[in-house]
């Protein structure tokens, strides 16, 4: 089988390039042979490629930047998936793609499952959400996984901004009143190879019953919760730097793009029907090592 990986340079589309290898031919493109803004190019490329799956971990990730950046967001993050659906739907292919917790308001301390009303408070999470609904609206068979507070030791992402800055500063200020999971890019990476190895088993003829039962949105982040601020905790303690942390609140912190205060998701559908997600701390060690 033929896979077309997108936004190869990311953090999970760097990870998923080496977890897909032993499940069929991936032809791995970044943004400079196929730019998610310019869907006629979104087109021609799968067009051309024709792949039996589409694997879309590209994305418009600046939080901030989004509130002011809308409509490109909304292009790169709603508009370019809902390309890849109907181009895959007609091509008889599958699409994978990737959510986020921020499709959630964060109101309401209790882990959030699949079927939990969304009601996302800033553009980055509006664009995630209406990017799902497209998707599920071209009637492609699909997974999407949602998933929350992505790192890794490459990209842009918070474990690597906390080690920069706490190697410079002698103190650090993180908001402790959001809660989340933090989860590794191998892990999403690798959760999404056996769920297809799973997909690829399932089905005599071409998958069709797996997907028919299967298929749809599964959130997919590490075990247990906890906030930036402990999260920091932890990140310094397995580097062993000596710097002092402050809690703070989310108004003493103020950024362009609101974020959630609770979005934790709850991975039980995916851990009860088709692969285990290790905890937080237990992930980030393994990473840090
Ligand atoms: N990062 C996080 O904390 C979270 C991420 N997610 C979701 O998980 C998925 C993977 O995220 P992650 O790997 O962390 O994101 P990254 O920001 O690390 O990577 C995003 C990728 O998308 C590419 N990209 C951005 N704009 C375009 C474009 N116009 N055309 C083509 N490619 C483009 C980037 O390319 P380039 O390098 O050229 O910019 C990069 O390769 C995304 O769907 C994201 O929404 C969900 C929850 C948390
Ligand atoms: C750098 C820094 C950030 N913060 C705060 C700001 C913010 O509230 C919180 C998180 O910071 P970031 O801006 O790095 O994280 P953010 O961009 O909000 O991360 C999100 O990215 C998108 C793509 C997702 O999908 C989400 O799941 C989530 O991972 O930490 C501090 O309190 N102190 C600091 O020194």
């Amino acid at each position: 089988m033929k896979i077309l990986l997108t936004g190869c340079s990311g953090q999970v589309g760097y990870e998923l390039e080496r977890s897909l290898q032993g499940l069929g031919q991936v032809v791995a493109v970044d943004r400079s042979r196929m730019d998610l803004a310019d869907l006629d190019q979104v087109r021609a490329v799968i067009r051309e490629v024709q792949p039996g799956l589409i694997v879309n971990p590209a994305a418009y990730t600046a939080v901030d930047k989004a509130e002011s950046e809308p409509e490109l967001a909304f292009r790169i993050n709603a508009e370019a998936p809902g390309v890849m659906a109907e181009e895959a739907r007609k091509l008889g292919a599958a699409l994978v793609h990737y959510s986020t917790d921020y499709v959630f308001p964060g109101g309401d301390p209790a882990p959030r499952v699949e079927t939990d009303a969304t009601g996302p408070i800033n553009v980055y999470g509006a664009s995630k959400l209406a990017g799902e609904q497209a998707i599920a609206a071209s009637g492609v068979r699909h997974l999407i996984f949602r998933t929350s507070w992505v790192y890794g030791m490459r990209g842009k992402n918070f474990l690597l901004t906390m080690l920069k800055l706490a190697r410079e500063r002698d103190e650090l200020r993180i908001v402790a009143d959001q809660h989340g999971a933090p989860t590794w890019s191998r892990t999403i990476a690798d959760a999404t190879a056996l769920v297809l190895a799973k997909a690829a088993a399932g089905g005599a003829d071409g998958q069709q019953p797996w997907w028919e039962q299967h298929g749809g949105i599964y959130h997919l982040s590490s075990q247990g919760q906890t906030t930036w601020f402990e999260f920091t905790q932890a990140i310094i303690e397995q580097a062993g730097i000596a710097c002092r942390l402050q809690p703070i609140t989310s108004a003493e912190y103020p950024v362009p793009a609101r974020r959630p205060h609770y979005s934790v998701l709850s991975s039980q559908r995916l851990v009860q029907q088709l692969v285990q997600l290790p905890h937080w701390r237990e992930a980030l060690a393994l990473c840090m090592r």
